[in-house]
């Protein structure tokens, strides 16, 4: 059974989310044809919610395809983020997306990751370092005023350092973007964000394709007609996470956009399926196992993750 309407998420501060959105992130970094094309087929195919960044060099064509859609931007819900270099200066980060971007706002400003990264010297300043993620997201806060975000928020935390951010915020982030899908399901960061109303939004939500050949998510797909990526996405979207799955490929667009119905029993056996022998894990290896376990200059400690068997990390 499908469900076409794609649904959409309130958020913290009244403003609406596109349950589903098409992710920008292409593992390379630059402008290209192809991004253009992505995200213009999927503005045609009744995408709204777009995810980019700006480390992912691509603002300028994600930005043609708006202009070229003719969608009206008051239609989108638009999202990057603001780079680990650029922490001590969101407000010129955020310009300079814009620009790129060619709109006059976005509907969400996301700090991309909690460390702030010291270009000059080519080093990840230490978690108490300024500018720290506190500094950082007072100066995002300043932002909403200026009205060239409607929202902003953080990928990337954990509930140790949400803990550390509210404390010292003063507006509660809309959202925290982090990897999410049935190998890494986030079960007790979901509750904590639930509990604060911070919409969980869930980045490679098809685990980048790889529980093609999973027998539990098989034997649903198949009992449900549907495909594997459907089954993943539906199980996202049903426990209460916005979905950012990314494709160039139109039926994949277009299957993304397409939630089918679970029932208790089939959700149930998605958020075990990270207890099978090997299953959980982290698909994106944003992390190394030397020292215990690091990711982009911070300890696991230092970002809140734990180590799990094999030295993969979850947070
Ligand atoms: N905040 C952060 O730090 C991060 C944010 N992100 C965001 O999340 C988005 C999505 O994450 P990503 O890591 O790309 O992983 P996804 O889980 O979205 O997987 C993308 C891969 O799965 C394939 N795929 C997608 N849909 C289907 C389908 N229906 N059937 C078969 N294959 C499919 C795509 O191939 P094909 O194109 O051939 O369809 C692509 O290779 C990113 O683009 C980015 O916007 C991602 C990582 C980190
Ligand atoms: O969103 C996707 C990822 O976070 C990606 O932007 C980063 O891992 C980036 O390659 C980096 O080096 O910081």
């Amino acid at each position: 059974m499908s469900i076409c309407s794609v649904p959409q998420f309130k958020l913290n501060n009244g403003k609406k989310v596109p349950a589903i959105g098409i992710g920008c992130w292409m593992g390379t970094v630059g402008d290209s044809h192809q991004v253009t094309e992505m995200v213009l087929n999927a503005l045609r195919l009744g995408y709204r919610h777009i995810d980019t960044a700006s480390n992912y060099g691509n603002e300028r064509s994600v930005g043609q395809a708006i202009r070229e859609s003719n969608v009206p931007r008051s239609e989108l819900f638009l999202v990057t983020k603001l780079s680990s270099e650029d922490h001590g200066r969101p407000e010129e980060a955020l310009q300079h997306s814009l620009d790129r971007l060619s709109v006059d706002y976005v509907d969400l400003y996301l700090m991309h990751w909690p460390q702030a990264f010291d270009a000059a010297h080519d080093r990840y300043c230490s978690p108490e370092e300024s500018p720290t993620f506190i500094e950082t997201w007072k100066m995002m806060e300043g932002l909403v005023e200026t009205g060239k975000t409607r929202s902003i928020g953080v990928s990337n935390f954990s509930i140790k350092n949400l803990e550390i951010l509210l404390k010292n915020a003063r507006i509660v982030p809309v959202t925290n973007q982090v990897e999410l899908h049935p190998c890494l399901p986030q079960h007790e960061l979901l509750s904590y964000c639930s509990s604060r109303d911070i919409l969980l939004t869930a980045y490679s939500p098809v685990g980048k394709h790889k529980f093609a050949t999973n027998p539990t998510v098989l034997e649903i797909a198949q009992r449900k007609d549907a495909s594997v990526a459907q089954v993943l996405l539906s199980w996202g979207v049903n426990r209460g996470t916005a979905i950012i799955p990314k494709s160039t490929h139109e039926t994949h667009m277009n299957e993304n956009l397409t939630l089918i119905a679970l029932d208790n029993n089939d959700m149930q056996i998605l958020d075990n399926v990270h207890h099978q022998p090997g299953m959980h894990h982290s698909v994106c290896g944003f992390h190394s196992s030397d020292l215990g376990g690091s990711c982009f200059g911070w300890t696991y400690d230092q970002l809140g993750w734990d180590m799990l068997e094999g030295g993969i990390m979850r947070s």
